[in-house]
């Protein structure tokens, strides 16, 4: 989501809650610009000290081709970003696309970091209001880490989620389209809930 909120953050939380990585941008040759980083950094790091996982940030000073006209320095974006925990950059999206790109892909490895370490510290969880799966409903005390410490889940039902190798692809048809011979299907990994 690009927020385009000029004069600071408006009504965060209608990004924050589904975003997995977060890019900050402000304009080198802008100082403006700068400042209002600041704002939406802050929230930032509001939001990840109450969150169960870390989002990762990014901060980027976009416009270095505008070296001539430079306002915020680049020890200044350096140490914004040291004070909130974040990966800093400087790109020119005019200019150096391969750049920018690495960025994209830096985000991604960010997240799946992420990822990686959150599942190293507790295994792959999700609560349902089904019936838990018959031979894990026997899973030693499950606990629930959420946004508010942790809570026992000893009276909900839980499954896990299968890993990558016992989970099917399997191919559905809807069923407007299962009269037809050729119908388009759509295919699902097995055992992953869609929301
Ligand atoms: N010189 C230079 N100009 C850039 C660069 N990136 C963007 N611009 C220019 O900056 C202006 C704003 O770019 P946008 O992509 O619209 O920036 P934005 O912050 O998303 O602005 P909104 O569209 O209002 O949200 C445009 O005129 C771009 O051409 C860059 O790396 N160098």
């Amino acid at each position: 989501m690009d927020t385009a909120d000029q004069e600071g953050p408006v009504n965060p939380e209608r990004y924050l809650h589904w975003a997995h990585v977060f890019l900050v941008v402000y304009s080198i040759d802008n100082k403006k610009s700068f400042e209002g980083c600041c704002k939406y950094l802050d929230i930032l790091s509001q939001y990840n000290k109450g969150a169960v996982h870390e989002s990762p940030v990014l901060l980027l000073g976009n416009k270095v081709d505008m070296e001539r006209y430079r306002q915020v320095s680049k020890a200044d974006g350096s140490a914004l970003a040291s004070h909130h925990g974040c990966l800093f950059r400087e790109v020119s999206a005019c200019l150096d696309f391969q750049m920018v790109q690495k960025v994209f892909h830096e985000a991604v490895l960010e997240v799946r970091k992420d990822a990686e370490r959150s599942s190293l510290i507790r295994p792959p969880l999700y609560i349902s209001e089904e019936r838990a799966l018959f031979g894990l409903s026997n899973i030693a005390s499950p606990v629930a880490n959420t946004k508010h410490g942790m809570h026992s889940v000893s009276t909900l039902t839980y499954k896990e989620i299968p890993s990558v190798a016992q989970a099917k692809l399997v191919t559905v048809k809807s069923s407007r389209a299962q009269s037809k011979r050729k119908a388009p299907t759509l295919t699902l990994l097995k055992g992953f809930k869609i929301f």
